[in-house]
């Protein structure tokens, strides 16, 4: 008898999302399965964002159907997707730019026991606040920096402060947007380590278009073209595959004078 076939982290079915009579996602289908580190890649208006926003809840999909560990969550609002374990990395300006690395991480954490309007629940919880704050500061490599106010990070630090916070609830499903954009190269190296470590024994889902980043960091590549997944598949399968060649891969290897 043969093992059933473990329930995807993240399933996307047939999804459509059309923004007036304009079709962006076109029966967009995907299966992500747990501890797997995807790149979704593709040319620019390929509507990679736009599928974050539908995954995450920002839109609505037109039809189709998003499981999260096996359970509909399409047309569901972004705070009960995020209960249900997926997050969303949150922009740099987003942080409380006059809270320290600590004060933002702990309201991350606090946010995501749901205490924010039970006071006494709230000084209960302070102490395992605390704790796993001090954790995830670890993780993110800024235990250095504990005391130091947001806006004094650098833009790596802020970054990495930023997927500290999308990571403070216990999320099992990550989305990372661009999460090396505006980095030099060494910095890109070093963050690339940091999403590794920190998103271990996570499902991670990146939008990025340093091939470099795709390359290094995913298991496997979801090739998105016109709002269809054309190819999904690892990295060596993906680039050596002739419709992706054609439709977006080809060109980019050429920018980058073949290498990835
Ligand atoms: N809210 C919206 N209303 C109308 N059109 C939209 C909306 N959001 C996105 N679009 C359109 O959908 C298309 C896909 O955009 P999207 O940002 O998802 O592409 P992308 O693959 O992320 O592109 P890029 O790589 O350039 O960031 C674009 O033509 C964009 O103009």
């Amino acid at each position: 008898m043969s093992t059933p076939a473990p329930t995807p982290a993240l399933e996307l079915r047939q999804l459509h999302k059309a923004f007036g009579k304009t079709a962006i996602i076109r029966g967009a289908s995907l299966a992500v399965q747990p501890g797997e580190r995807v790149a979704i890649i593709g040319p620019n208006g390929a509507g990679k964002s736009t599928l974050f926003n539908l995954i995450s809840g920002r839109f609505a999909p037109t039809s189709g159907e998003i499981l999260l560990n096996g359970r509909r969550i399409d047309g569901a609002k972004p705070y009960a997707i995020n209960r249900l374990g997926l997050s969303r990395s949150f922009q740099v300006s987003n942080l409380f730019t006059h809270l320290s690395v600590f004060e933002n991480l702990r309201c991350a954490v606090l946010w995501s026991l749901g205490h924010r309007y039970a006071f006494w629940k709230f000084l209960a919880d302070l102490d395992d606040a605390n704790d796993r704050a001090d954790e995830i500061m670890e993780l993110i490599k800024l235990d250095k920096r504990r005391d130091v106010l947001a806006v004094n990070l650098t833009y790596a630090e802020a970054r990495a402060l930023e997927i500290g916070i999308t990571i403070a609830g216990g999320a099992n499903v990550v989305l990372l947007d661009e999460p090396t954009a505006g980095m030099s190269q060494s910095e890109t190296r070093r963050f690339m380590h940091l999403i590794r470590t920190v998103t271990e024994g996570r499902t991670l889902l990146t939008v990025e278009h340093d091939m470099g980043v795709v390359f290094g960091l995913a298991d496997k590549i979801a090739v998105l073209v016109y709002g269809e997944v054309i190819a999904f598949d690892t990295p060596e399968a993906v680039r050596a595959d002739a419709r992706v060649q054609e439709a977006y891969l080809g060109s980019v290897l050429a920018q980058h004078g073949g290498q990835t």
